[in-house]
């Protein structure tokens, strides 16, 4: 069956913001208090999909989080009508208050876990969004988000959607970011990866910085999902690696069809991990596995060029267009490594850098932004149709930006009622833009 790959990006909310909220995110740390351009990083979202798009690749976008969230708040303590909520938290808790602020569901790898039909026991396709049980200001995202994969993808006969597994640290999710699929094609029954930073019942964990996802989730939705468990790798990430910066594993690894591009320090015990791909991969083309050495490009520079966060897509004529962060053109190791993997016999030929500075500022690069959803044709036809991008909606959305998003915003504003007032009345009528119906939650009180 022609099954095709949409990658659906997260849309930068109204209220972006630099709030230093992610211990073990190098760039979330370093760019605290920064002043942040909301309509910027929307905007640079925006063109992101319309580049996709208009290469031929199947684009689609999910609505944001509505920021503040007041249910949060509200179940924190603070009361009194919406404008005291917030003024209350601002002066008693400025931290929740910007928790409750942070436009983080823009990076939808981290939204939910999908596994196409091709890999599922009923052939339906199935999301768990995340938990993002490490983080407070992710944690609050999965309620709102599965809304908003239901509404996105509503058609029963064809999506199942699960609860998000329970907010626990023995659980947590992180979604796409931590798996990855390697097949033949989209459409053929893939290898999953599953890959974990902690196994609560092992010693083998990262010493400075927290494993946000554990190997009992990953366990938890292979088998919600219905997977073959002959077609399940469990694979542990090298928890030396996580204590330099790399807090997912799509900063250290992006697989693509039967193309595999990782670092020689990304997995522990990575030589075993290799065999084990290489033996229970089952495809007929080639399975390229290509691993970045140190002496090609050290942790450090991966994490600071984010080149594993590129998003490996296969393009309409065949062969793989690797797309880049312009921050990977500020490191020579690192663009050379790029022209030299252009060269090498492999199906990338392609490398376009896109500026998506602002979003990267909080640790989140192209393939951050994106969840990965393969869909069969029939499959497709049943997703909403006002979630999928074209020129139309690029304009439309463009226009709702530049009208509803500010240029500036740091910790002050958040403490300003009017704020909460422009991102709801934004985020409504995107809801009618989108065709969502009432996702969040101050649309129900
Ligand atoms: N690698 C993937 N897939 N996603 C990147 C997520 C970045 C996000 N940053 C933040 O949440 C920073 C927010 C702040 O500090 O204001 C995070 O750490 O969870």
């Amino acid at each position: 069956m022609n099954y095709t790959e949409v990658n659906f990006d997260g849309l930068v909310g109204p209220t972006h913001n630099y709030a230093g909220l992610s211990y073990g995110n190098v760039a979330s740390k370093t760019n605290a208090n920064k002043v942040a351009n909301p309509k910027k990083a929307a905007l640079q979202g925006l063109e992101k999909m319309l580049t996709l798009s208009h290469m031929g690749i199947h684009q689609g976008v999910l609505a944001p989080n509505a920021r503040p969230d007041l249910t949060t708040l509200r179940a924190l303590g603070f009361s009194g009508s919406d404008s005291n909520v917030i003024s209350q938290a601002a002066k008693a808790a400025p931290q929740f208050l910007k928790a409750c602020y942070s436009a983080s569901s823009m990076w939808t790898a981290n939204a939910a876990t999908i596994s196409p039909s091709s890999d599922t026991g009923d052939g339906k396709v199935h999301f768990t969004p995340a938990n993002l049980n490490n983080k407070i200001h992710r944690a609050i995202e999965a309620k709102t988000t599965g809304n908003i994969l239901k509404a996105t993808f509503a058609d029963e006969s064809v999506f199942t959607h699960h609860a998000p597994l329970p907010q626990h640290t023995l659980f947590g999710d992180e979604g796409a970011a931590n798996y990855t699929r390697l097949a033949d094609s989209y459409g053929h029954s893939g290898l999953a990866l599953f890959v974990y930073g902690e196994d609560m019942n092992s010693k083998v964990k990262p010493q400075v910085f927290p494993a946000r996802q554990t190997r009992q989730a990953s366990e938890a939705i292979a088998r919600s999902h219905l997977l073959d468990p002959a077609q399940t790798l469990y694979i542990q990430q090298n928890p030396n690696v996580i204590d330099q910066g790399v807090f997912h594993n799509d900063v250290i690894a992006i697989g693509n069809e039967n193309v595999f591009l990782f670092h020689e320090q990304a997995f522990y015990q990575q030589k075993k991990v290799i065999a084990q791909i290489r033996q229970n991969y089952t495809g007929t083309r080639p399975l390229h596995l290509i691993e970045v050495t140190d002496a090609d490009l050290s942790v450090d520079e991966a994490v600071k060029s984010y080149i594993f966060n590129s998003q490996l897509v296969s393009l309409p004529n065949g062969g793989m267009a690797l797309i880049a962060p312009s921050e990977c053109q500020a490191i020579d190791s690192v663009e050379r490594y790029l022209a030299s993997l252009r060269q090498a016999s492999n199906p990338i030929d392609e490398v376009i850098y896109m500026d998506l500075k602002q979003s990267m500022q909080n640790g989140g690069g192209p393939a951050c932004l994106r969840l990965r959803v393969a869909l069969s044709q029939n499959e497709l036809n049943a997703v909403n149709p006002n979630c999928l991008m074209t020129d139309k909606l690029y304009n439309t959305l463009n226009t709702w930006v530049n009208k509803h998003y500010r240029d500036r915003l740091v910790e002050a504003d958040l403490a300003d009622p009017s704020l909460m007032l422009e991102s709801q009345q934004a985020l409504d009528e995107l809801t009618q833009i989108m065709n969502l119906g009432s996702v969040y939650d101050f649309q129900k009180s």
